[in-house]
């Protein structure tokens, strides 16, 4: 088990590459199951998500074979495995199998998903997309069957904008009799980039980015290629560490329209921004000045993006308020930066962030993915050095951190944690 260590202080100055994004790269595996040939993936990002996805698929009987960012997976020979547990938990993602398989299958047993602690994270709308399209759902032990004699089209209204939701039954109708249309969908770019994968293998989507997507079932689905689109909440962490800590970065491989909200706020705090079309040149203003955030879903401020933010802000003259409105109780990283000397209050779902201060490294523990991002945008801005513990939950979506920050002339590494760190790790 590691830890990361960063000394804060250095500026960043140079380039850093986006990767392909998580949040497409995890669905866009399942929606191999859906072909009947081979689909080769382009542009994957390197991390956990990708490697236990992959490992899922093999799991059922796919041929994957990673060289590189390149996946070639063959769906020929695979089965409607049951998946209750294990693998199935260590990511949020693996819920994709079941509108995948029951697309393919008409059948699948899966865990429940497991991802970041966020508060409360159910899968009602996912379920009810299901049965609307002729699947019996029952949720037994743990684990998500799925059944149906036939899928049928049909219209369903989320009730909730659910990003895995409208994806999860854009992969089950593609392969229904008939029509189907979701509305209220879930309009981020990742939807976008699935409904493309799901295009070039044969299927009929129109909508896909709007919050209407119609969708006319075929009876058979083929291998195609397909290159990712770059992870917007990657380039979004990487322009909050420019914004914080960076002399001047040239953030490449990013679609700036994905970033619109971000900039927006990064601009209103005084920060200076350059877009070409795939790159951002981000350089600190004289002063930051502190903004409020709401978080929302696409277009809106992305909610993934607000943990790194909140550590921005402790930089900030002024106060800022920070409201999540798609996960009330994503908040676990304030503890963490309050160790480092942060002025945060958490008051009815809000954070209220008061600067600037300067923080001081701390020993600290990434409670989630993104809170890991905060704490390392933290680390670099702080006096002294920063230890950062919970590194499975960052090397679940930033691929080569440690490597891309040392190119931009930041002092972090990773050490092996001693016997007695793993313990009081474990205990904490
Ligand atoms: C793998 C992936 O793509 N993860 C992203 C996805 O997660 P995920 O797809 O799990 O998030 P959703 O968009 O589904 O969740 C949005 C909101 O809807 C609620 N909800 C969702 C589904 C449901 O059936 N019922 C329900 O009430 C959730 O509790 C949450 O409050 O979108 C989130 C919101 O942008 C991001 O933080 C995650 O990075
Ligand atoms: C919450 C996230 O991921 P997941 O939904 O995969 O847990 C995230 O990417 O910030």
């Amino acid at each position: 088990m590691q830890k990361i260590l960063v000394e804060g202080g250095n500026p960043l100055k140079g380039k850093v590459r986006v990767s392909g994004a998580k949040n497409s790269a995890v669905a866009l595996l399942p929606a191999a199951i859906l072909a009947e040939s081979k689909v080769i993936i382009e542009g994957l990002p390197q991390i956990s998500d990708v490697d236990i996805l992959a490992q899922l698929l093999e799991e059922i009987g796919g041929s994957v074979s990673m060289q590189g960012r390149t996946v070639h997976i063959d769906p020929s020979n695979m089965v409607s495995m049951p998946l209750p547990n294990g693998r199935v938990k260590k990511l949020r993602a693996s819920y994709y199998f079941m509108g995948a398989m029951l697309g393919r299958f008409k059948k699948a047993v899966i865990g429940l998903p497991g991802g970041c602690h966020l508060g409360p994270r159910p899968i009602d709308q996912h379920i009810k997309g299901f049965e609307a399209l002729g699947a019996k759902v029952t949720n037994e032990q743990g684990a998500i069957y799925l059944r149906a004699d036939e899928l049928r089209g049909a219209r369903i209204y989320l009730d909730v904008v659910s990003v895995g939701a409208t994806i999860n039954i854009m992969l089950a109708a593609v392969r229904a009799k008939g029509k189907t249309i979701i509305e209220n969908a879930a309009k981020e770019p990742e939807i976008i980039d699935v409904a493309t994968l799901l295009t070039s293998m044969g299927a009929k989507i129109k909508g896909a980015g709007t919050d209407v997507i119609r969708i006319e079932g075929v009876d058979s689905l083929t291998g195609c290629m397909h290159t990712i689109i770059p992870d917007r909440i990657e380039a979004g962490t990487y322009t909050i560490l420019a914004a914080a800590q960076g002399e001047k970065v040239l953030i490449d491989n990013v679609i700036p329209q994905h970033l619109e909200s971000l900039l927006a706020k990064l601009r209103e705090m005084g920060v200076v921004i350059e877009e070409g079309d795939e790159q951002l040149l981000v350089q600190p203003g004289k002063e930051l000045k502190s903004v409020d955030i709401k978080t929302l879903v696409y277009p809106g401020f992305p909610t993934d993006l607000q943990q790194p933010f909140t550590s921005l802000l402790t930089k900030a003259t002024g106060t800022g308020v920070v409201s999540d409105t798609i996960y009330q109780a994503r908040f676990k990283h304030i503890d963490e930066l309050r160790r480092m000397n942060a002025q945060i209050k958490v008051e009815g779902g809000s954070a209220i962030v008061s600067g600037p201060v300067q923080l001081e490294g701390a020993k600290v523990k990434a409670s989630d993915l993104r809170a890991g991002a905060a704490l390392i945008v933290a680390g670099l801005m702080a006096d002294g050095v920063t230890e950062i513990t919970g590194l499975e939950h960052i090397d679940r979506g930033y691929e080569q951190l440690t490597e891309k920050l040392t190119n931009l002339g930041a002092n972090i590494w990773r050490e092996e944690m001693t016997e007695e760190e793993i313990e009081q790790f474990q205990n904490s």
